[in-house]
């Protein structure tokens, strides 16, 4: 079972901010939500959470509606940071962690375990207003997962991070998911998609691009680089079946190939030529999908 979109379209008033998105995401999966500003991310999540109502379309998770019986069941990060300024740290969690229904223990020992994990037991009776930024988005996220949902939406969790603590937030996600948890995350950066995901949907201009596993995604789309390093001049690839673009950066070459099977009769036209230290067929990038699919870099 999952959380599953059907068609799913939201407009306001000429402008449609979601575009007949149809998304499965599987349980126990890490799924992201890749594009840039104004994509149609935080319109989709408010969607799957009820705060906004679709246009059209259907979301269910495990096979139902969901609805307000459900918010137990998931976490939620909202882009608009939502704490009380003048709460101490501990009087806003638990104050979260009651209205799920948990104990003042059960609150306690879970919030000193990840103020330690994220390094800041020291902020515990601090007012969230005297917190740098950073620390309080790990507050944020803590005070979103309290109630160990078994959903976790989060909505732009790396942004505004420096980068040491974007590593504890990304291994913080990872042990929920190791745990258990399915969690959708948003993000305007692919590398975030490449290093912690299985599954991904790009959003660009409210039109889902493309979604689903990403291996599946990259062996679909056929396209691979081969990179030789060497001194041999290799240019006559370019002329070679199935080749689509040669650069050669000092004596490293990159070769974008329509599919695998180009690449042997290239290798062995190269090793007539002698010794090279790699040739390597790798998986496109993320990257190189977007620019295929939509046509131009992706910012
Ligand atoms: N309440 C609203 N009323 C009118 N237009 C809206 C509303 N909410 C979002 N939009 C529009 O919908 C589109 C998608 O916005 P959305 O916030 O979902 O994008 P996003 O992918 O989350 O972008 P960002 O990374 O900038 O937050 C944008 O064109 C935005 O202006």
């Amino acid at each position: 079972m999952s959380l599953k979109l059907t068609h799913l379209t939201k407009t306001f008033g000429s402008n449609t901010a979601v575009d007949d998105i149809n998304l499965d995401v599987p349980k126990g999966s890490m799924y992201g939500f890749l594009g840039g500003n104004g994509a149609g991310k935080t319109t989709t999540f408010r969607m799957i959470l009820g705060l906004l109502t679709q246009t059209t379309g259907e979301i269910t998770y495990d096979g139902k509606k969901i609805d307000y019986s459900m918010t137990d069941k998931i976490g939620y990060l909202p882009e608009e940071r939502g704490l009380h300024p003048k709460l101490k740290v501990s009087e806003q969690v638990k104050y979260l962690g009651k209205l799920k229904g948990m104990s003042t223990k059960e609150v306690n020992n879970k919030l000193d375990y990840w103020l330690e994990r994220f390094e800041v037991p020291e902020n515990r009776e601090k007012k969230i207003e005297k917190l740098s930024k950073g620390n309080q988005q790990k507050i944020q996220l803590i005070a979103s997962i309290i109630h160990n949902p078994e959903l976790i939406i989060l909505d732009e969790p790396f942004s505004g991070l420096d980068p040491v603590n974007v590593e504890m937030l990304k291994s913080a996600v990872k042990e929920l998911n190791k745990d258990g948890a399915t969690i959708i995350f948003s993000t305007h950066r692919m590398e975030h998609v490449e290093e912690l995901c299985e599954e991904l949907c790009i959003l660009n201009k409210g039109k889902q691009i493309v979604s689903g596993n990403i291996d599946q995604i990259k062996d679909d789309f056929g396209q691979k680089d081969i990179i030789i390093e060497g001194d041999h001049d290799v240019s006559f690839i370019k002329a070679m079946p199935g080749v689509l673009d040669v650069k050669r950066v000092r004596n490293k070459t990159t070769v974008k190939i329509a599919d695998e099977q180009f690449a042997e009769p290239i290798f062995n036209e190269v090793i007539k030529l002698g010794y090279f230290k790699r040739f390597q067929v790798q998986e496109p990038s993320i990257n190189d999908i977007f620019i295929a699919k939509v046509g131009e870099k992706y910012e």
